[in-house]
């Protein structure tokens, strides 16, 4: 159970609580892994205390389906369905991404009672999106100078990684709520952190859901722009291409790489018309998960979920795998490539123990990264929608496989899927028309797309390793300026590019890479991939050669001591 003054909530202003509708929102999105226990056992508590009887939740329904050229309903799926869910005693009829639509309506309507009559029938949706994005742009400039002045923030371990963090929501501490608070009369001094947090807070979730569309309205776009999504359209003519230049990707479409990316892959795939999935709701999980991912990390942000969804989208290619693979293994596949890393701090697992950061107690210190990019990922799904129409067996069980792959991602189980996976290939063994050995590959291709920047053409592979590094080095950074030990590779005066390269292709990605061209043979791809792999790790050999001083020149492992594979990298 997660301690209580961590959970991120999201209450209504008390100026709102006058109006027929009143609703508190309780938001905690990855943070807690089961809502409805805490729903029922903190926030409601809390809230009704607030809010006095007066509190209840109702269902709307606000979105907008817009599917695909395809009769409706699905073969495969049958009748959609929505699950009844209750709380408390009370017929709760919706789950948070309703609750959360059910504000932003609340705030819509206040809105309107505040500011002049309600818009005409005539005007459009895109007006009123409009409408909020000034609103929100006043707001975030607001907050951002109340957040400046916020010492909090920058403050002891945990406020360093709670500024940096982007997808979770800021936190309000429950116990800023004095117990003797009657009827939502909060301390002044706490009311003025309140409301500062929410405005903060009406910020970010307000530009999730403006995400991806303001950009592409039509209209708002410039003739360069049309230029630049033009070279960006005949790049994904070749996106099974070895070559393919994310970084020139992400440019041309003004770093949306993630969701034009996915969006085509689902479309080229046919799994849009396969899972009827509505393309609103498609379109807004991919921008929740696009934007999750921090855009100031240097090397795990959302153009290496764009590279990695890529390398993702060749192995599935394979022809060794691509006759086997079924609708709903190359959903998965994708799926998990592209979240995989979402909101990662820029920090790992054991900078995130030793600061006793939430998530490290919220996971026990297992996988406690993966373990929240998974979380994450179940929590933008259930708030998008994309996955209701689905049967709910059908849906637990997407949530679930995606869980194990992402989970598979975990480098320090590098050893563990090795020694299995060349197992099978010992024993040729591996069937694929088996669903668990063919979610087996999947986890196996997702752990090489993961690592295979080293065997990208040079110049790729390149930039990933310059940024890769320097995200360890700024981690050392942190831990020097904490009086922290300096992790394994953060050292920026004695860890150098070319030696951590070396390390890192020597004992991760040569092991891995030679039981997947194994498994793929006779593949093109696999060759071409070990050739950039020995080319470049020659080149790094030659630099480190340049740069180090004589007696720091570490020997290359040999062969013998590479085949153990897999010892823990940051
Ligand atoms: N070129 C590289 N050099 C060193 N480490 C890397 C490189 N590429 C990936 N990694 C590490 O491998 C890890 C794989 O999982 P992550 O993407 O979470 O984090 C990655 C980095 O920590
Ligand atoms: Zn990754």
């Amino acid at each position: 159970m997660v301690s209580s003054s961590l959970l991120p909530v999201f209450l209504l202003p008390p100026s709102l609580r006058s109006q027929p509708l009143t609703l508190t929102l309780v938001h905690f999105q990855s943070s807690f892994p089961s809502p409805r226990p805490f729903v029922r056992n903190v926030a409601m508590p809390v809230l009704d205390r607030l809010w006095g009887p007066d509190f209840r939740i109702r269902d709307s329904s606000l979105t907008v389906g817009v599917y695909p050229d395809e009769p409706p309903g699905s073969r495969v799926w049958g009748p959609l369905r929505t699950p009844p869910v209750t709380c408390g005693g009370l017929p709760l009829t919706l789950e948070l991404p309703a609750l959360i639509r059910q504000l932003r309506a609340a705030w819509t309507a206040r809105r309107r009672g505040t500011r002049g009559p309600e818009r005409s029938e005539g005007s459009t949706w895109t007006e009123a999106v409009q409408d909020e994005a000034k609103e929100v742009k006043q707001d975030l400039e607001n907050s951002i100078a109340h957040l400046e002045a916020d010492g909090r923030l920058n403050a002891g371990h945990a406020g360093v990684l709670l500024a940096e963090r982007r997808g979770s929501y800021p936190l309000i501490d429950l116990q800023l709520l004095k117990p003797s608070a009657q009827q939502g009369q909060v301390e002044s001094g706490t009311r003025r952190k309140l409301k500062r947090l929410l405005s903060f807070q009406r910020y970010f979730h307000a530009s999730r859901l403006l995400r991806g569309l303001v950009s592409h309205t039509p209209g708002s776009l410039h003739l360069l722009d049309d230029d630049y999504l033009g070279q960006a359209a005949h790049m994904l003519s070749k996106v099974d291409s070895w070559s393919f230049d994310i970084f020139l990707f992400d440019r041309l479409t003004n770093g949306n790489s993630l969701v034009t990316l996915m969006c085509h892959l689902f479309n080229v795939c046919g799994l849009i018309h396969h899972f009827q999935l509505d393309m609103v709701k498609l379109h807004r999980f991919l921008g929740l998960v696009q934007d999750d991912y921090h855009s100031h990390n240097p090397y795990h942000n959302a153009v290496h979920a764009a590279d990695v969804t890529q390398a993702m989208y060749c192995y599935m290619k394979e022809p060794k795998l691509a006759e086997h693979l079924t609708p709903l293994d190359v959903f998965l596949g994708l799926m998990a490539a592209a979240a995989h890393d979402v909101d990662h701090p820029g920090v790992n697992q054991p900078f995130l123990i030793k600061t006793r950061h939430h998530l490290a107690s919220l996971y026990q210190n297992t996988s406690v990264l993966e373990s929240h990019h998974w979380r994450s990922t179940v929590g933008m799904l259930r708030e998008s929608g994309l996955l209701s129409h689905l049967p709910a067996d059908m849906s637990q069980d997407i949530e679930q496989q995606l869980g194990s792959i992402i989970l598979a991602t975990d480098i320090s189980r590098q050893n563990e899927f090795l020694l299995l996976f060349r197992e099978h290939l010992d024993n040729q063994d591996l069937d694929l028309q088996l669903a668990s050995h063919r979610h087996f590959i999947l986890q196996i291709a997702l752990k090489c797309a993961d690592v295979c920047n080293p065997c990208r053409d040079w110049e790729l592979g390149r930039q990933w390793s310059e940024r890769v590094c320097e995200e360890f080095y700024r981690q050392g950074d942190l831990e020097r300026k904490l009086n922290l030990e300096i992790s394994p590779l953060c050292d920026r005066q004695t860890d150098s590019v070319p030696a951590v390269q070396i390390g890192f292709i020597s004992y991760i990605v040569e092991p891995l890479f030679d039981e997947w061209q194994r498994f793929t043979e006779p593949s093109l791809l696999s060759q071409l991939m070990m050739s950039n792999l020995h080319k470049n790790k020659a080149r790094w050999g030659r630099l480190r050669c340049v740069h180090a001083p004589a007696e720091t020149q570490a020997e290359e492992p040999e062969a013998e001591e590479r085949d153990g594979g897999g010892e823990d990298i940051p």
